[in-house]
């Protein structure tokens, strides 16, 4: 069974269109009318149980609708949705026991609280076996770090502290699948990173799937295997994350030093002659040269230069995922779905 199976969702919000003052609101009570705001215009994703999944896309794009469908939260318009084989908003109680969730800019903790009473009171509500509840405690306080601020109310921690203790809630009743919506926001380094090993450990070691949004891309490099990026409600690419780098790197960047006795523009003559590249002069010793991974490989460039000039220095860069992310949205965006006016 998928962990995750998705076909056709849409989802439109409705938003109440009513005139200004008294007389716009009693019109409306008597003949509401509302406008259908298009949020989603028909997802499929298969995730398969172990996947780690990174969702990404801009502001508005759809990511936490999709995750409150998922979550049983919301309801789709339309679509099949099942999430370990449950239908998320109609077997809503059988389907969180089944699910984490952890959603950056709240707590699912209780405020007053300290933590480790949180911890209690989610042990007697998911009902988790007492050997369950003392084992994951234990690992979670080791790998998150919990142990100086167990004893400490919600209200109290930091940012970073607080993400901590809600990531150990969220995982207390071991489910098989974890929804993190914007696990890092706000966070500083360490506390990034150690949110990060700590997904990657249980994705890793314990098989949860993992079902990310961020708009960290280093989070989902870090913690991701497989990449899907929204754009207006509907998935543009959904691929592998090294398969996505490999095809859309398409330029990657050789940097030469060539030593104070050559003359730059005679190296970029000479690769020219060798490739048909055109590479730029950065300043009197240094040649840049842009070329994709079918036109050539740096071995070779490299190759071509030394055999007629003196080389001090090479660098290859490699264009990092958010720069390919940066170029997949330049391309023209497909047209957003009609906005229907409807009465109700
Ligand atoms: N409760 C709501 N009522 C009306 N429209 C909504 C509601 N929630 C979201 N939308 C709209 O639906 C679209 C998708 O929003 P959503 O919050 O899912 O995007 P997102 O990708 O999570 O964005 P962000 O990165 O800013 O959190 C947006 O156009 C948003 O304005």
């Amino acid at each position: 069974m998928r962990t995750i199976e998705v076909r056709g969702l849409r989802k439109e919000y409705r938003i109440p269109e009513k005139e200004p003052g008294l007389a716009g609101t009693v019109k409306h009570f008597i003949r509401p009318r509302y406008r259908a705001k298009p949020a989603l215009a028909g997802i499929d994703l298969d995730i398969e149980p172990g996947e780690s999944v990174g969702y990404l896309g801009s502001n508005g794009a759809g990511k936490s609708t999709t995750i409150k469908i998922l979550t049983g939260l919301l309801s789709p318009t339309d679509g099949y949705v099942r999430v370990n084989g449950f239908d998320p908003h109609r077997e809503r109680k059988r389907h969180v026991r089944e699910i984490g969730a952890v959603f950056g800019h709240r707590t699912g903790l209780w405020w007053d609280l300290p933590v480790i009473d949180s911890f209690k009171t989610l042990s007697s509500m998911y009902r988790i076996p007492d050997a369950t509840y003392r084992a994951n405690l234990k690992l979670f306080t080791e790998l998150l770090e919990l142990e100086e601020f167990l004893s400490v109310p919600v209200r109290q921690l930091s940012l970073g502290q607080r993400m901590r203790a809600d990531l150990a809630a969220a995982l207390l009743h071991d489910p098989k699948l974890i929804f993190l919506d914007e696990p890092t926001g706000g966070l500083d380094v360490n506390s990034k990173v150690a949110v990060r090993q700590f997904i990657r450990h249980l994705n890793q070691q314990q098989g949860t799937t993992i079902f990310l949004t961020s708009h960290d891309m280093a989070d989902i490099e870090g913690m991701c295997n497989r990449l899907i990026i929204l754009d207006r409600g509907s998935a543009v690419l959904d691929e592998d994350i090294d398969k996505a780098k490999h095809r859309l790197a398409a330029d990657r960047r050789l940097v030469v030093t060539v030593s104070d006795t050559e003359d730059v523009a005679e190296v970029a003559r000479t690769v020219h002659n060798a490739s048909g590249l055109t590479c730029t002069m950065l300043d009197r010793q240094r040649l840049s040269c842009e070329f994709g991974r079918t036109e050539a490989t740096a071995a070779h460039l490299v190759g071509v230069i030394m055999r007629a000039h003196e080389i001090v220095d090479f660098e290859l860069r490699e264009p990092t995922l958010e720069q390919m992310v940066r170029r997949l949205f330049q391309q023209p965006p497909p047209s957003p779905p009609p906005a229907e006016v409807r009465s109700r």
